[in-house]
């Protein structure tokens, strides 16, 4: 099959692979045209585990390609991914100035029956919108489908491979053939394709991605408790995650949920429900809570250091929003940077994929180091903002010798206690006891 996809930044790069390693013809179209540059030279534009491999092996099997030119992107595509922005505008709302440009310069533009689907994350009653603007200028038949997303950074391309399900909302016989047709190879047995009507597909979206962001911001708050009563969030943890009606995953406490996703869509879902005046509590205190708790180990910092912190070094380990991604969109460790740099800490920081990133948001602002170990040097002490793999086990030894402090303020819990106590740290985590070195 020809399949267009309009939009090539993390979604559309993915599902353009994904489709071409399942033998279909994909042309991706961007108006940025140095992205666009890089990747017809074979080029990756973003960190994605795995990808690499398969977006090379399409581009040398004639199957993938990439346009600034919408015309010749979508010539002869029966299907058109849109996988474009959707920011928040002023008023918290999804902005959907980019999909109905889009939808508007494809009316005219159509040749043969086409479907358009709806990749990113739009609100209640965007697949209507779309359809209106293409239906302006159009002059053949064209379905529009909402086909929400839920792949995750960092394991996109095996959870797009391997989807627990593909959500595809239409009441067109016709498209819903097509859609069949094209996710047959994803679909294992068990994970189904489920099809519903638009509305609903658009809707469950987000409340799939509110209900996650909910249920980090519940082990929060119980995390918060924990260090109030004496309690342990990890014992907490499993004993709740055990409870099959809860489920394990999506119950680690943290310095809050960041990422391009879970702030926006939370934000967006609250305002489409006042938009229509219901109040949706959760979500507003959900919103609340993230924003405090992104600021618990700066109060931890600040008292350990008296309130002085005015000179002090700081090793600061992990800038992108979670691991295995350089994505750093609403990434809690800048917050917290600036935070610190604002009380006059020095940040020697250190990331595995994401300094690139960082330094064209902060330059100068802070210092850059290509291991842990560097960044720790003469710290008075370590600031973990992101659970890489790699800052799991560290050489303890090799640390205390590099560090001017013994000191280590752990944003993700990645530290047994005991051990702690036995290497002679003093380790303030979240939701658990404070180990005094
Ligand atoms: N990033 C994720 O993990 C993820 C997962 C699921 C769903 N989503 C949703 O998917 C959508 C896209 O997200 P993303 O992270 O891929 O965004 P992105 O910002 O990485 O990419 C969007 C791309 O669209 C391009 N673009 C803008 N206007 C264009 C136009 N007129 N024509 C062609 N290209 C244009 C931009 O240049 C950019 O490359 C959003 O709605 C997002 O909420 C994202
Ligand atoms: O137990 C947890 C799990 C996650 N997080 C944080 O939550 C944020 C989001 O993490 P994750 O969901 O793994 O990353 P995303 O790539 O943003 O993926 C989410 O957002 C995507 C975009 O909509 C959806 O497609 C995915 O299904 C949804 O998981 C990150 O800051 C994580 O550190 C926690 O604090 N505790």
């Amino acid at each position: 099959m020809k399949i267009a996809v309009v939009g090539t930044g993390y979604v559309g790069l993915v599902t353009g692979t994904c489709f071409a390693e399942t033998g279909n013809t994909v042309t991706c179209v961007d108006i940025d045209q140095e992205k666009v540059k890089k990747l017809q030279n074979g080029k990756i534009t973003i960190y994605e585990p795995g990808l690499e491999q398969l977006f090379e092996r399409n581009i040398k099997q004639g199957r993938l390609f990439f346009t600034t030119n919408l015309a010749e992107g979508i010539k002869d595509a029966k299907i058109i991914f849109l996988a474009l922005p959707t920011p928040p505008g002023e008023d918290g709302s999804a902005d959907l100035k980019y999909i109905l440009k889009v939808a508007s310069d494809l009316g005219p533009i159509l040749a043969d029956y086409t479907v358009i689907i709806d990749k990113s994350t739009v609100p209640v009653g965007t697949a209507d919108k779309v359809r209106e603007k293409i239906a302006a200028n159009a002059k053949v038949d064209f379905d529009v489908v909402s086909n929400p997303e839920f792949l995750r950074e960092g394991v996109a391309v095996e959870d797009f491979m391997k989807p627990d399900r593909v959500v595809i909302g239409t009441n067109s016989p016709r498209a819903r053939k097509i859609m069949e047709a094209l996710y047959a190879p994803y679909v294992r047995q068990g994970n189904p394709i489920i099809f519903m009507d638009e509305r609903s597909a658009e809707l469950t979206k987000y409340a799939a991605n509110s209900f996650l962001a909910t249920k980090i911001t519940f082990m929060n708050e119980i995390a918060n408790l924990c260090e109030l009563v004496g309690a342990d969030v990890d014992a907490v943890r499993k004993g709740v995650g055990t409870d099959s009606r809860i489920g394990k995953r999506f119950l680690f406490p943290g310095i809050g949920y960041g990422g391009s996703c879970f702030p926006k869509d939370v934000q967006a879902l609250a305002k489409s429900a006042s938009d229509v005046k219901y109040d949706f509590r959760i979500l507003n205190a959900v919103m609340d809570v993230n924003a405090d708790q992104k600021t618990k180990l700066i109060q931890k910092i600040k008292d350990y250091f008296k309130g002085n912190l005015k000179g002090k070094t700081i090793a600061f380990w992990g800038l992108s929003f979670k691991p295995h991604t350089d994505d750093i969109r609403e990434a809690p460790s800048l917050y917290n940077i600036e935070e610190l740099l604002s009380e006059g800490v020095t940040i020697k920081a250190h990331d595995p994929e994401a300094i690139e990133n960082v330094k064209k948001l902060l330059g100068d602002k802070i210092q850059y180091f290509a291991t842990p170990y560097e960044a720790a040097e003469g710290a008075d002490a370590i600031f973990i903002a992101t659970e890489w793999p790699e800052f799991r086990t560290p050489d303890f030894e090799k640390l205390s010798r590099a560090l001017k402090g013994k000191v280590i303020f752990d944003g993700r819990n990645l530290y047994d206690l005991p051990n702690m106590k036995e290497q002679g740290y003093t380790y303030f985590s979240i939701g658990r006891e404070v180990v005094n070195g």
